[in-house]
């Protein structure tokens, strides 16, 4: 599902970031972990295809994203990434229903309707469908990011600091979430985290640790 080899990239600037060997399979859970500028955003925009490595071999789900063109890279990443950004990052200018149809329509792919609406419903996101974005609670938004990440039946879900900015009650709820419908659908979960909470959340995570970069 993922492995990668001597993976290295080198930032403009002459920040390198040096990353472990790592095989893993398909529905298993792995922590990211790392102290902040340890490249673990970095990291995922690789296993992503949003970066390419300047070293290494990189091999996501069948592919090597480096060496795809860019057409089939976006295609590649859109049946297999969800991407859940820190901080939600919906459009505020949106309903939540048109935040939903807006990431389907960027990607060139039509949803499942049944998926689309057993997803909206799990999540709670029926009464909220005409909502803009802004008048969202952070658990609220959560969930439509979570909504949005899950829409095309993403392999892999990567996930940057989900409990950040959130109280304690929130980020148990927010891994909570994560788990159940990454192990619903038999998705491979990948959190960036530097917290301890969303660490304790996931007890049978593998773990991947990210040194200070050079
Ligand atoms: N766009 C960029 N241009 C140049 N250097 C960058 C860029 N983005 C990141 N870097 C470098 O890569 C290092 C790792 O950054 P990255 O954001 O991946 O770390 P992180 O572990 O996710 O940090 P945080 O926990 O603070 O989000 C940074 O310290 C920075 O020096």
């Amino acid at each position: 599902m993922i492995e990668s080899r001597g993976l290295l990239i080198t930032w403009p600037g002459g920040v390198t970031l040096r990353y472990p060997d790592l095989q893993l399979g398909p529905g298993q859970t792995l922590l990211l972990r790392g102290p902040s500028g340890s490249g673990k955003s970095t990291w995922l925009a690789l296993m992503a295809g949003l970066l390419t490595p300047t070293q290494g071999m990189l091999v996501v789900n069948g592919a090597q994203p480096g060496q795809l063109t860019q057409a089939a890279r976006d295609a590649w990443r859109s049946r297999t990434i969800g991407f859940l950004p820190q901080g939600a990052r919906l459009s505020p200018a949106l309903s939540v229903a048109d935040n939903l149809r807006l990431a389907a329509f960027a990607s060139g792919h039509a949803p499942e309707p049944a998926h689309q609406q057993a997803l909206i419903k799990r999540l709670g996101l029926l009464p909220l469908l005409r909502h803009r974005t802004h008048q969202l609670s952070g658990g609220q938004a959560l969930r439509v990011a979570l909504a949005r990440a899950l829409l095309l039946r993403p392999a892999i879900l990567l996930a940057d600091e989900p409990t950040a900015s959130l109280d304690d009650d929130h980020a148990q709820a927010a891994m909570q979430l994560l788990r159940e419908q990454a192990e619903r659908h038999g998705t491979t979960l990948i959190v960036a985290t530097h917290d301890q909470r969303a660490v304790a959340a996931l007890p049978d995570a593998r773990h991947l640790h990210l040194g200070a970069a050079a």
